[in-house]
């Protein structure tokens, strides 16, 4: 059985690596520069960054210049996340060099555009599906944005590579991953799942490892490694085995 892929996150606001409560604009704590945040991970064993324009994802600027320079300083794989919505948007993002792309908004309310994308750039494309209960939601995690288990359906059915899943409520809160919430969606495709927010310590991460025989293939670590709950060695030694 393989591994459990670890992904430390970089989420980006005015130029500040921070963490979100929930994703909640306004609940920002500020962790300083991306790019030393970036290249510690990366010195410590991370195999992926999950890097996040959060003002592109709230629609509040971008920081797209900064994105391009921590992506390009990497030689690790990179997924980027935050305000890609149209062919420019892609473009920019995949110029960076980054290993692929998390989709969120756009798989909601552009569901021609992102089947045309799938079907350009196959494994490149990740669907981000951040939840509260089963509904979706964009816009920065703002709006509501459907059913989740419609529209991975819709999205499996255009030959949706991955999926990056969320459960908005518990992202930034140290309260744990939602299991169930994973195992759910593994059973509703075959396809690869990155397990996102809440993971609060070794033992979640060893949670999530064993779902990886169900599908599980990642999981993004944001909170709890810049609030040195555990060091990203001993993350990447726990889901070793
Ligand atoms: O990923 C996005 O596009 C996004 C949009 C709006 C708010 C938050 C967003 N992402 C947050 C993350 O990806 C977190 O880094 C990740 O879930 C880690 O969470 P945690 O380990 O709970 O800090």
């Amino acid at each position: 059985m393989s591994r459990l892929e670890l992904l430390p996150a970089v989420d980006v606001r005015d130029g500040q690596a921070v963490r979100l409560v929930k994703g909640a604009s306004g609940t920002e704590t500020s962790f300083g520069e991306p790019l030393a945040a970036a290249l510690a991970w990366q010195n410590a064993g991370a195999e992926w960054l999950h890097l996040v324009d959060l003002d592109a994802a709230f629609g509040t600027g971008s920081n797209r210049e900064l994105i391009r320079e921590v992506t390009g300083a990497l030689d690790i794989k990179v997924e980027l996340s935050g305000g890609i919505r149209d062919d420019a948007s892609l473009a920019a993002a995949l110029a960076t060099g980054c290993t692929r792309v998390n989709l969120g908004t756009a798989a909601l309310e552009s569901p021609e555009w992102v089947a045309k994308v799938i079907a350009e750039h196959g494994d490149k494309i990740a669907v981000g599906l951040d939840v509260v209960g089963t509904t979706l939601r964009g816009r920065g995690w703002t709006s509501d944005g459907g059913q989740l288990f419609d529209v991975l359906a819709r999205l499996d059915a255009e030959g949706c590579a991955r999926y990056v899943v969320t459960d908005v409520n518990r992202d930034g809160t140290l309260t744990g991953p939602n299991l169930q919430l994973l195992r759910d969606v593994c059973a509703a495709t075959d396809k690869p799942v990155v397990a996102s927010g809440g993971v609060s310590s070794l033992d979640d991460l060893r949670a999530i490892a064993t779902l990886v025989g169900e599908g599980v293939e990642g999981a993004i670590v944001g909170k709890a490694l810049y609030e040195q709950k555990f060091t990203l060695e001993e993350a990447l030694e726990a889901v070793s085995g």
